[in-house]
């Protein structure tokens, strides 16, 4: 029998669980175990779990999987989370450089409350008719719709995942204008396989998405989840867009022990 410590973070209601992983000590490629941590029935509960690591260079590395316990591909608001975390544990005061898989990223503490986290630079995007296709660190499927309250994102995002996108998938977000720079956003997840409260690369892609398609003029676009808001500033770029910054809560909620 094992026993984990571990710490719950959420940003916006995307929530993790964490741990310290400076000592090697978890199984990492033990994907029932990561699921049963996840489990919002037989375990802790979370959208992911994010290990923190030591790095050679930087303050420390990111190893990020989804609820199906999948390692999978970056996560924004996790990533906000794990800066929030590595603050906790007095690896950072301020500032924060770190890897992830798709690289390194810097990191601010805005406040008690706030963290903002650069992320990668968008060099992918498809614009289709009825939707846009990009790539923030994760795959995000941008879609305009005009009755965001109204739809089923379970039923219409997992068509779309499975159907457009095939067996890599992607997340899917849909979208509402609500003024020149502000727009209301819900997720459907890749590897939650559900919709979450919110979703970092999501909202990042929304921004740089509906830039590009002129739907706002603004280098700064506030997107509203279900659990809460959030910030994207940018700037276009000859190959896509550059400087991005993803910022909004990322908080402890609780910590404990699980037993395996
Ligand atoms: N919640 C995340 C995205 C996590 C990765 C995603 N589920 C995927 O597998 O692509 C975020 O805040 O960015």
């Amino acid at each position: 029998m094992s026993h984990i410590h571990f710490y719950k973070y959420q940003g916006t209601g995307n929530d993790f669980v964490m741990i310290d992983n400076r000592d090697q000590l978890f199984s990492k490629n033990d994907t029932k175990l990561i699921e049963l941590l996840c489990d919002r029935k037989f375990g802790i509960g979370a959208d992911g779990l994010i290990l923190l690591e030591n790095h050679p260079t930087a303050h420390f590395k990111m190893v990020y999987y989804n609820a199906d316990g999948q390692e999978s591909t970056m996560c924004g608001n996790g990533g906000r989370c794990l800066v929030r975390f590595a603050q906790f544990l007095e690896i950072i005061k301020d500032t924060a450089t770190f890897e992830a898989i798709d690289g390194m990223h810097h990191a601010r503490v805005v406040d008690d409350i706030s963290i903002s986290l650069q992320m990668s630079d968008v060099t992918e995007m498809r614009i289709e008719n009825t939707y846009v296709y990009t790539d923030t660190g994760s795959p995000h499927h941008v879609q305009l719709t005009e009755n965001l309250t109204e739809i089923d994102v379970y039923k219409e995002g997992k068509y779309l995942r499975d159907n457009v996108y095939g067996k890599a998938g992607a997340n899917i977000n849909f979208v509402q204008l609500q003024d020149s720079n502000t727009f209301k956003v819900r997720t459907y997840e890749r590897g939650v396989e559900d919709e979450t409260l919110s979703c970092g690369t999501g909202v990042t892609a929304v921004a740089i998405a509906m830039h590009k398609t002129n739907h706002t003029a603004s280098n700064e676009v506030t997107l509203e989840t279900p659990g809460g808001v959030l910030k994207v500033s940018f700037e276009a770029c000859d190959t896509g867009y550059e400087n991005i910054w993803l910022t909004g809560p990322a908080l402890q909620v609780f910590k404990g022990t699980f037993t395996a």
